[in-house]
């Protein structure tokens, strides 16, 4: 077996210092015609200058007479009174009722203004599915229908003699069956779903949109990124409804190449012509410095090179990415990538011993269990899959090694350089083989924009030295 040093494995390696005031763009690659009337940053929001200092606008402020009082009181019993950046920035345009495209960090708030918007427009009288918001993970779905649950809870109920508004999770891993009978007998005011068990669904005509008014995909980025995914979502998009009779809404923590998928958006009528990029910088707390290296050897190599390296980094807290299982492999019935590591890492080293496993096959209970074992303080290592670990947060990872790289040609600097949701995160590696001709790709959308030739990523680590300096100054 093959071990190879630090200093061998680190053939390419740089610092970044993060600044949090600073809006991380990814470079354009190609020209997109400019949107009409959008792309909005924090730094330069256009007219919606509020009558007041925006620093003391209240939450309740900005709701008022849009959102119904018992929302806005449990919205604030439960803390929300002062409005974060993006909700003060996205409300305005959200409740005049354009479509919006919300860009800010994982934990920025973009799920309460989104449901802000949705409880606004809902009338929770009417036996109908008015609004959808589709998530990527059972986890994610769960997060935000107990905030949805919450939030439209009617204490007055009773006296008034008026319904709350009900909220359906149609989630994958669920029983679709009792969902059937729910949306027979009564339909729920919002549904939250994960996209496959939304489609099957829309396909058997047990769920029909002709009533929804307001459409939300978060995570849209991901959504849009995953093979499995993608086409039920544009299915969904355009097909199941059209955007012509509903408010689209997409949110993100990172949108690579935001202004061609603005682009997209119209020409695709994902959204209507005028919709708004509400982009808002980073809020969280980051860590100072962040330490990139590349690891480049032959596909044979990677695990030891894995190991190598966790024996060398004795990382805090660790998340190894790997992808998910292609249908190919699945259909040979070879084992997943992940289930492959973890066994490798078990039998490797008695250190590594007690790997955790994250992956989107998972049935509920074994998630749950996993989660419970990560959200404990700490000192974890784990495999994952990036759609399992998707709406998870893990403050305390210290590394992150990007062990597989997505084959999907639209992978950017924003994703593989910068750390993610893992906010204290201090190192992250991605891994190279030298078969593949990504590197190239990965380096030319860094802010560096200086071209590594792909023919350089299957030669001696020596030539990737030589652009080391040019990668030392790329501001990422
Ligand atoms: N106005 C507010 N005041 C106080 N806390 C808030 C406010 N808005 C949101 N929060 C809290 O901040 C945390 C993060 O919010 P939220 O989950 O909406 O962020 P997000 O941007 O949707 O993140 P993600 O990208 O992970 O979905 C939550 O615990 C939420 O309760």
């Amino acid at each position: 077996m093959a071990y190879f040093s630090a200093t061998q494995l680190q053939t390419l390696s740089w610092t970044s210092s993060i600044n949090p005031n600073v809006t991380y763009r990814t470079p354009k690659l190609l020209f997109y015609p400019k949107p009409l009337r959008v792309s909005f940053s924090s730094s330069n929001v256009e007219t919606t200058t509020p009558t007041k200092d925006s620093s003391t606008t209240t939450l309740r402020e900005l709701c008022y007479g849009h959102v119904q009082e018992h929302v806005i009181r449990r919205a604030e019993e439960v803390g929300y009174v002062i409005p974060t950046e993006v909700q003060l920035q996205a409300l305005p345009f959200l409740f005049s009722g354009r479509d919006c495209v919300l860009h800010a960090q994982t934990g920025s708030g973009k799920t309460l203004a989104y449901l802000l918007q949705v409880l606004s427009v809902v009338d929770s009288q009417r036996s109908a599915v008015q609004a959808l918001i589709v998530v990527p993970t059972r986890e994610l779905g769960m997060q935000v229908t107990k905030v949805a649950r919450m939030l439209a809870a009617n204490p007055s109920e009773h006296e008034s003699g008026l319904k709350s508004c009900t909220v359906m999770a149609l989630l994958d891993g669920g029983m679709l069956k009792r969902h059937k009978s729910w949306l027979k007998a009564e339909p729920p005011t919002i549904v939250v779903a994960t996209i496959g068990s939304l489609c099957q669904m829309l396909e058997k005509h047990f769920l029909k949109l002709d009533t929804c008014q307001v459409l939300v995909v978060d995570e849209v980025d991901f959504m849009f990124n995953s093979s499995k995914e993608v086409s039920s979502l544009k299915r969904l998009l355009t097909s199941y409804s059209s955007s012509k009779n509903r408010q689209t809404i997409f949110a993100s923590a990172s949108i690579p190449q935001h202004r061609r998928f603005l682009y997209d958006c119209m020409q695709q009528k994902w959204t209507r012509a005028d919709v708004v990029h509400v982009h808002v910088n980073s809020v969280e707390p980051m860590p100072s410095c962040l330490h990139h290296r590349f690891g480049v050897c032959n596909r044979t190599d990677k695990n030891p090179m894995l190991l190598s390296l966790l024996q060398t980094d004795s990382p805090g807290s660790a998340i190894i990415f790997v992808s998910e299982q292609s249908e190919k492999s699945k259909k040979a019935g070879s084992s997943p990538p992940t289930t492959l590591l973890v066994d490798f890492l078990k039998s490797s080293c008695g250190r590594f011993s007690d790997v955790s496993l994250l992956e989107e096959d998972m049935n509920f209970n074994q998630r749950a269990a996993s989660l419970s074992e990560l959200q404990g303080g700490g000192g974890y290592l784990l495999v994952a899959t990036d759609i399992a670990a998707r709406g998870v947060d893990l403050p305390e990872t210290t590394h992150i090694y990007n062990f597989d790289i997505p084959k999907d040609a639209n992978i950017t600097s924003r994703e593989y350089f910068s750390p993610l949701a893992l906010s204290s995160s201090n190192s992250c590696v991605i891994f190279q083989v030298k078969e593949d001709i990504l590197l190239n790709k990965l380096l030319t959308t860094s802010n560096s924009q200086k071209k590594i030739q792909s023919s350089s990523v299957g030669e001696d680590a020596v030539h990737v030295r030589k652009q080391r300096k040019d990668l030392n100054n790329a501001a990422i």
